[in-house]
């Protein structure tokens, strides 16, 4: 028999979206409903970012030997277990997955349902054999991966990001899709756990990021050992008893690669099939559900947040958009999402973060700002840990106000934080410029680069005029 359900929040997607919606709502007092068809926590706990990081946390290790060299400390090369790196990845997603489990959820108060919804018209939804009737609506259905049109791409087995965690034995040649960030913190990470990677980018690497910054990274990964080809594409992917070969294409003609494993990772498409949205009159395209700032659809009735909305594509990201999800739905404030001060960090070493504009996307929009940028070798804890390749960018306006940061070294993730702030907060350079920040740490870069911005006026004929004429005064 049909079951009828009502609730106040139904909640379709059990990822970094969908979760934080779903708890936010259940313990603001919402009568919640979650429905999730595949493994809870959705990309970002089982095929993304804790995999990924746990991965790349392995590799660190292994490559500890080639870095202590620097320090006059010899290790004999390292005897890597692959099966035992991965079951390392599999035990921190095991120690993750409690806080994202069917159990955590229950306990807060929503009901959680393990199927496929579809909807039947514009307010009810169908998980089984169960109708559902809510007041509101959250299409949280995440991405998978994009495997672009290339001839023979599809009769040849190929991992994804969905597989390549999995994957037992270290391939002796692994050929990466694609130089985003997964292609770069994958490729990393495979190389420094023994297989020899080669990246294929029709573009430019990482091309959304600093060309500056891109450009050092892809020197540091070339010096690793890491085959970059840019600008190229791929025209031919075949598969015999002998392994695969994928012929690359590019101005100065065709080569062949020969290897033993290819990784897809050439973007990402939103999942809505199977959703029936036409049925739910929500319009959607193939980038993803169309929202407004206030992260409605066309249905003023259901919302959406995360990759499926095809905006910035991180879990923080989708944190965020449920917070603002959370005000329009529950509390009826008219919650915009503003995406000005959105970091993202892509976590190779050394890791490359940026957050507001890139000095390209300045430049584009037009307005007076200036460039400072101050080197990671002025920084002497960069300098004892022997990790001073890098720096730090900043875009100012002519009086001050942040309008972006780039930064490349060693746990740039972290050091991104106050920019964040600052660029948030809309405050001035001075800010930063006047902290007193610990000595010695990564972290004096921050002051340091600001403090560039004033060193012209404090250290003026103006300035050193006026010291005169105070001194004169006894
Ligand atoms: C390799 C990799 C590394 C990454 N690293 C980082 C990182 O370091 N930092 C970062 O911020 N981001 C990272 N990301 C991005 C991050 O993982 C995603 O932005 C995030 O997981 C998106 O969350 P989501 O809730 O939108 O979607 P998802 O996590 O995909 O969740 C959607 C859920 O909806 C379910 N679903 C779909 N359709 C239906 C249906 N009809 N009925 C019921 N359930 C349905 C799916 O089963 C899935 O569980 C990475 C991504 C990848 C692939
Ligand atoms: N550290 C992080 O936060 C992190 C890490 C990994 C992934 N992610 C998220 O996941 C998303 C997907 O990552 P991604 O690296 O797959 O996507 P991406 O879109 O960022 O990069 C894909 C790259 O593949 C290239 N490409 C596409 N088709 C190609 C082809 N046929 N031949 C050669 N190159 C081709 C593109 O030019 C692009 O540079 C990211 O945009 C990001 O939002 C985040």
């Amino acid at each position: 028999m049909t079951a009828q359900l009502s609730c106040d929040i139904c909640v379709i997607g059990g990822g970094s979206a969908g979760l934080s919606v779903a708890a936010g709502a259940a313990q603001m007092g919402a009568d919640t409903i979650l429905i999730e068809r595949g493994d809870m926590g959705g990309d970002c706990l089982n095929s993304g970012c804790v995999p990924s990081k746990s991965l790349l946390a392995a590799a660190k290790a292994a490559h500890a030997g080639a870095q202590a060299k620097d320090f006059g400390i010899t290790y004999a090369a390292p005897r890597i277990d692959f099966p035992a790196v991965q079951a390392h990845v599999q035990d921190v997603i095991d120690s993750i997955a409690p806080h994202d489990s069917v159990e955590r959820f229950e306990g807060l108060g929503v009901r959680v349902l393990r199927e496929s919804a579809q909807f039947l018209s514009p307010q009810k939804l169908a998980v089984g054999d169960q109708r559902i009737h809510a007041r509101r609506f959250v299409l949280a259905t995440g991405s998978r991966p994009l495997i672009p049109p290339v001839p023979g791409l599809e009769d040849v087995p190929y991992l994804t990001n969905e597989t390549v965690f999995e994957v037992q034995d270290c391939p002796e040649h692994l050929i990466i899709l694609g130089g985003g960030p997964i292609g770069c913190e994958l490729g990393q990470a495979f190389r420094r756990l023994g297989a020899r990677v080669s990246i294929v980018e029709m573009n430019r690497m990482l091309g959304r990021e600093d060309r500056g910054a891109a450009q050092l990274l892809r020197e540091r990964l070339q010096a690793e050992g890491i085959a970059i080809h840019e600008n190229t594409s791929i025209s031919e992917v075949r598969h015999d008893t002998a392994g695969l070969q994928v012929v690359l294409k590019n101005e100065e003609g065709e080569t062949t690669l020969e290897g033993a494993r290819l990784l897809v990772a050439a973007g990402r498409q939103p999942v809505t099939d199977g959703l029936n949205l036409e049925a739910a009159k929500v319009v959607h395209d193939r980038r993803g559900i169309q929202v407004d700032a206030r992260l409605r659809t066309s249905n003023r009735r259901i919302f959406a947040a995360g990759d499926v909305i095809g905006g910035p594509q991180f879990t923080h990201a989708a944190g965020y958009q449920a917070g603002i999800i959370l005000r329009n739905a529950l509390f009826r404030l008219p919650a915009k999402a503003d995406y000005r001060a959105l970091p993202r960090v892509t976590y190779t070493a050394p890791e490359l973060a940026q957050v507001g504009l890139t000095e390209a996307e300045a430049r584009e929009q037009g307005g007076k700002f200036e460039v400072l940028q101050h080197s990671l070798a002025e920084n002497d804890r960069a300098r004892c840990e022997r990790e001073s390749e890098g720096f730090i960018k900043i875009l100012a306006t002519p009086s001050g106000r942040i309008l972006g940061a780039t930064i490349l070294s060693a746990h740039a993730g972290e050091l991104i934080l106050p920019w964040t702030l600052a660029i948030a907060r809309n405050m001035k350079l001075s800010a930063l410029a006047g902290i007193i920040a610990p000595y010695p740490t990564l972290s004096e870069v921050s002051k340091q680069v600001a403090a560039h911005y004033y060193t012209p006026k404090l250290f003026s004929s103006r300035t050193r005029r006026l010291v005169r004429l105070f001194l004169r005064l006894g």
